[in-house]
């Protein structure tokens, strides 16, 4: 399978016709209002006018309970959501709630998972990969810098990481990997080898001339390494 690429932060009307032209696979937009590329949900709804494809568009939000992740889906009808907060439960919560009272069919969730720079996975890092990867469609591993992940601009050691993703592939191996953080031309070319571990790779603040405005030219460069 070849691996996909999101684009992720979008912020803007101009980028994102330039990236729907690319061979990307998702499109983020973050909704979350700690981060420099926050969209609120009327310019969310505003740029989904102008996309092709409306299945490659994420939702990335922190919600503090699953009505809200469930009432931001029902009101942007993305279908795709990144979860940068929440538990195992309100997964599954958000996954039967939206069906039964939304009547929305297919959702589908990436829940980040934080791993700091230390090397080893704890037994209880160990058993939230698991929990996660049985409900989620997707697991994002990300940076966590104090509690919170997101937009950090650090690379996950790739040791950790590929640990972290036979984790997930030993415990349900239908549920998909992505990497994150920090991830830029350079890097990428660097682990183009071990980069058949994961399913999708998330760039971010590594191809930006600044917060929330994507160079276009650094995103081209890599769709060029990864699927050429
Ligand atoms: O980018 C942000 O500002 C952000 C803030 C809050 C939640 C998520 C955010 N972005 C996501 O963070 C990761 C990694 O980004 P980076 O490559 O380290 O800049 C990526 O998945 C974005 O979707």
């Amino acid at each position: 399978m070849t691996l996909k690429i999101k684009v992720c932060g979008i912020t803007n009307k101009k980028e994102l016709e330039k990236i729907q032209k690319l061979d990307v696979d998702y499109m983020g937009f973050i909704n979350v209002e700690r981060s420099k590329r926050y969209i609120s949900i009327e310019k969310l709804e505003d740029l989904q006018k102008s996309l092709n494809d409306k299945d490659k568009s994420v939702l990335v939000i922190e919600p503090e309970n699953p009505y809200e992740a469930i009432s931001k889906a029902n009101m942007t009808k993305i279908r795709h959501l990144q979860l940068h907060s929440l538990t195992c439960p309100d997964v599954r919560y958000i996954l039967w709630a939206s069906q039964y009272y939304c009547n929305i069919k297919s959702l589908d969730i990436t829940k980040v998972v934080g791993l700091v720079s230390n090397e080893k996975i704890s037994p209880q890092k160990q058993k939230e990969i698991e929990h996660n990867a049985l409900f989620a469609s997707n697991i994002l591993f990300d940076y966590k810098k104090d509690g919170l992940t997101g937009g950090t601009g650090s690379k996950i050691p790739l040791k950790t990481v590929i640990k972290a993703c036979e984790i997930v592939k030993n415990k349900h191996s239908n549920t998909n990997v992505t990497l994150s953080g920090g991830l830029d031309y350079d890097y990428l070319s660097e682990i183009k080898d071990n980069l058949h571990n994961f399913d999708c790779i998330d760039i971010n603040s590594g191809v930006e001339d600044s917060p929330g405005h994507k160079n276009i030219k650094k995103i081209k460069e890599i769709v060029k390494l990864i699927k050429e």
